[in-house]
């Protein structure tokens, strides 16, 4: 085959041992059959798609396109030729984390913020005070949603009753210092779902992981915890820390993070108390295509359960700032093929989630755009704020007004609209008619969020 027709995978195969490996049985001919007629996808026909079939090596140009067509077709038939976005704020509350995992540059050593400390740090902790603050602004400006992730601070505790079990407890595995001792108090994650519930927002917050750092030390149930951030005002939950749900790809990139059964019966909670939660991938590191399908199967299997996820997001990785580049465990994040193949691979294998998320943060305006292409009919959000992808050395930037996002939809014949967190509320809006701004949001009149 020529050279032009042959794509590369970052996939570092060499340097691992893993049990899990991206062979298969099946011919990547019959995949293709199956993904085109709407059969169920097995975990073999993932690899072949995903791998542009296990008997070439690298990646197969013309077969790719093929995989993108059906995904494109796909997209078509179960959404139509609306891309949505949302009016958000991201507002992280604390970069303060000792989990350690390693594709992580966003989070802090926690001693740095203790009071009696005078080491510098780039790290930040925002009180519920602050927190609704910042809130309170960007509600102004006429934002529908608040999304809020932030570091496992060991000083954060559910709510005064979990702060009053951790104080009393001698446990050193529970990582819990009193906020007194610290520079900043975070306050509970209660208190701070209750700032930032500025004029009903909608907040959408408190990962699995959060959740977990929310229980620990006691016998409560994820449902229980749950139940407490929704009557604090939690609205959705989103499905980050799912990185990759295979536990030997987790052992190797974030030993100190729940377990995928646990993650998995987080999700299950926070269905189980009627929100709905979005899923997500982190992808391009250590695993390979394989591991990427176990993902999706763990992914489908969950939603065939509780149907409450309402979009399904790849987290392409962002390399240069991170342990595992320092550590020359990896060399680079996922190549473009691989981004086009892991969107389009995602539509067709997630049979039971309607909407597949671009994201700009990972991958730009440009490649961004053309993952709407490729499967993808959702183009995230404004977020006005960005800490995570910047601090790992990512470059596309921190906002995107309404403007460019109607340019950008329009631009590629697709029908721009404002949507709800969940969805179920969408404004189509009309690229003939500026100005253009959010309309969903508990303050929004259609005013402009962010000019530029
Ligand atoms: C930084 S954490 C914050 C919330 C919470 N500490 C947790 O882990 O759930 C949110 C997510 O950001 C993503 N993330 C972190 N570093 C990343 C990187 N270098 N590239 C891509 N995604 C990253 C991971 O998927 C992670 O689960
Ligand atoms: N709200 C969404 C974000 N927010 C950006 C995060 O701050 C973060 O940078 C990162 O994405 C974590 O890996 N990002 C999305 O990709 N999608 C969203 O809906
Ligand atoms: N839209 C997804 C993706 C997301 C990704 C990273 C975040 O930090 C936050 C959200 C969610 O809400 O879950
Ligand atoms: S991904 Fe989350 S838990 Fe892991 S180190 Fe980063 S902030 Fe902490």
């Amino acid at each position: 085959m020529a050279n032009a027709s042959r794509g590369a995978s970052n996939v570092p195969r060499e340097r691992f041992d893993w049990e899990i490996t991206a062979n298969s049985d099946q011919s990547f001919e019959n995949a293709l059959e199956k993904a085109r007629s709407g059969v169920r996808l097995t975990v073999e026909d993932g690899i072949e798609l995903l791998t542009t079939g296990t008997d070439l090596q690298g990646i197969d140009r013309e077969r790719k396109e093929l995989v993108l067509e059906a995904a494109d077709r796909r997209r078509r038939e179960v959404v139509g030729e609306e891309v949505t976005f949302v009016a958000n704020l991201n507002n992280n509350v604390t970069t303060a984390c000792n989990t350690g995992c390693l594709f992580c540059n966003f989070k802090d050593r926690s001693d740095a913020f203790l009071a009696d400390n005078d080491v510098d740090h780039a790290g930040f902790t925002k009180t519920p005070a602050e927190s609704r603050e910042i809130v309170a602004q960007a509600i102004e400006t006429g934002i529908y949603e608040v999304t809020s992730v932030s570091g496992l601070h060991p000083a954060f505790a559910l709510d005064d009753e979990h702060r009053e079990i951790l104080e009393a407890s001698d446990r050193s595995d529970l990582n819990y210092k009193p906020p007194e001792r610290y520079e900043k108090n975070p306050g509970t994650y209660c208190e701070q779902m209750a700032a930032m519930s500025v004029d009903d927002v909608h907040l959408h917050s408190m990962t699995p992981e959060e959740a977990y750092h929310a229980r620990r030390g006691t016998p409560w149930s994820y449902k229980e915890v749950y139940s407490r951030l929704a009557d604090a005002g939690l609205d959705t939950v989103p499905g980050t820390a799912a990185e990759i749900l295979v536990d030997e790809v987790r052992n190797v990139i974030c030993p100190g993070k729940i377990g995928t059964d646990e993650w998995v019966m987080a999700i299950e909670a926070a269905a189980a108390v009627g929100m709905p939660t979005t899923a997500t991938i982190m992808y391009g590191h250590v695993e390979n295509e394989a591991h990427r399908i176990h993902h999706l199967d763990v992914i489908r299997d969950l939603q065939d359960r509780i149907g409450s996820i309402t979009e399904f997001v790849p987290l392409s990785f962002v390399h240069p700032n991170t342990p595992l580049y320092d550590r020359g465990m990896v060399d680079a994040g996922a190549t473009r093929d691989e981004d086009e193949l892991m969107i389009a691979v995602s539509r067709l294998y997630l049979d039971n989630i309607d909407h597949i998320q671009s994201s700009w943060v990972k991958y730009g305006d440009n490649h961004g755009l053309k993952m709407l292409s490729c499967g993808a009919d959702d183009f995230m959000g404004t977020i006005l704020s960005e800490e995570i992808t910047k601090r790992a050395g990512g470059g596309f930037g921190e906002a995107r007004s309404f403007a460019e996002y109607v340019e950008m939809v329009s631009a590629i014949g697709r029908i721009p609209v404002e949507r709800s967190t969940d969805y179920q509320q969408r404004q189509r809006i009309d690229p003939d008619n500026p100005p253009f701004g959010p309309v969903l949001g508990p303050n929004a009149d259609g005013t402009p969020l962010v000019e530029r």
